[in-house]
């Protein structure tokens, strides 16, 4: 199996000082995959980038691309592309001499190197821009070249540390389609860095949620918003409301006065205090007083999100209100206002159970 994979991290430990940044990760990406590594700051995503790159050498464990044991290898001999979160363009140098930049130890000859910078401009959107300067283009633009840059002498590996941090909302949004059709036109395989879940969630085939420098779950963004492993992936990518309960069996969960069904058998391995989730969209109203895990709430506050409405809900005596969406449409219908009591679900399906809690 670990033949397949062009990437391969076998058991890298990073150590600064006494202080451990990453712990153990292991971790195969497939040649033409987007992964992104998120996590909150701290979590040793650059770190473990860091290593990727060459840029710094692990501690412990071992490190191949396309078969070949890399841990040692110098930065030179590596095969990457890599773009910064600043730009890092040379500021006295054109645009096309910042892209050929990584091209000059290739052995081109002139005219080579001019067609492959226009080719690359064009790739990124930016044909024409030869003769300028950094300065003169925008953030948006600037990211643009250090991606032309990166791909100039087409490498195996695109590397991205959190390339979309510094634009505007508008751009970043923009860049982000864009880079993602990119890379799936160029097929080249990318490993992108960020702490935005959005970003995540819409642009890697697969996501690497790290925390306190160990992986917590690896999958497509569908699994890990659908599936979270650990209540910290669950808060991490998305949003979710948590409720504290007893495991009384056969799927039954008592909170205070609240007896939850979830689906049948889900709790056996759980232990007797579990954490139950559920997301703010799975919520539902409307329901019928003989529905299961129907309850009445009172309508705390209302927030207006355009497509949604954001409404948090009190249960009971629970200490923390629940956080419910609701689509624009579905609210036309309910009529809800501040104040009110209002008839809820949690439907078994959708709640999710973390066990060995506290
Ligand atoms: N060169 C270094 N010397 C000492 N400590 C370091 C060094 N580089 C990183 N660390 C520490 O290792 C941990 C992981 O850092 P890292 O930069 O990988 O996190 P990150 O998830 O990328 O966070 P951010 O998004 O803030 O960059 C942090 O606690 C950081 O302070």
């Amino acid at each position: 199996m670990s033949n397949q994979a062009y990437l391969e991290l076998q058991n890298i430990h990073q150590m600064f000082g006494a202080h451990q940044a990453l712990k153990d990760v292991s971790l195969n990406i497939q040649e033409g995959e987007f992964v992104c590594f998120l996590g909150p700051s701290g979590c040793g995503k650059t770190s473990l980038l860091r290593i990727i790159a060459g840029l710094d050498m692990p501690t412990s464990g071992k490190l191949f691309q396309a078969g070949e044991n890399i841990t040692q290898t110098p930065i030179k001999h590596r095969d990457f592309g890599i773009v910064f979160q600043s730009y890092a363009l040379f500021p006295n140098l054109t645009v096309a001499d910042n892209i050929a930049y990584g091209l000059v130890s290739k052995h081109f000859s002139q005219s080579d190197k001019r067609a492959r910078v226009s080719d690359l401009l064009a790739t990124v959107g930016l044909s024409g821009s030869e003769t300028k300067y950094p300065a003169q283009l925008s953030g948006g633009q600037q990211q643009r070249v250090a991606l032309a840059r990166a791909l100039a002498t087409s490498p195996g590996l695109l590397l991205l540390d959190e390339p979309l941090s510094a634009l505007d909302a508008r751009v970043r949004a923009h860049l982000r389609q864009e880079i993602k059709q990119l890379q799936e036109k160029l097929g080249v395989t990318t490993i992108m860095v960020t702490h935005d879940q959005e970003e995540a969630l819409t642009m890697a085939d697969k996501i690497v949620v790290m925390n306190q420098g160990v992986i917590e779950q690896i999958g497509t963004p569908q699994e890990v918003y659908a599936h979270p492993n650990t209540p910290f992936v669950a808060e991490f990518v998305g949003e979710m409301n948590f409720i504290q309960a007893k495991n009384s069996g056969d799927g039954l969960m008592q909170s205070g006065t609240l007896m939850l069904q979830c689906q049948p058998n889900s709790g056996t391995n759980f232990g007797e205090n579990v954490k139950l989730a559920i997301r703010p969209e799975d919520i539902r109203f409307n329901g019928h007083e003989d529905d299961k895990n129907s309850l009445n709430a009172q309508v705390l506050h209302l927030e207006f999100l355009g497509s949604r409405v954001r409404s948090l809900l009190q249960i009971d005596n629970h200490e923390t209100p629940l956080i419910a969406d609701i689509s624009m449409n579905e609210m036309s219908g309910l009529n809800l206002s501040q104040g009110q009591s209002v008839r809820c679900q949690l439907p078994a399906d959708r709640l999710h159970i973390f066990g060995g809690q506290a």
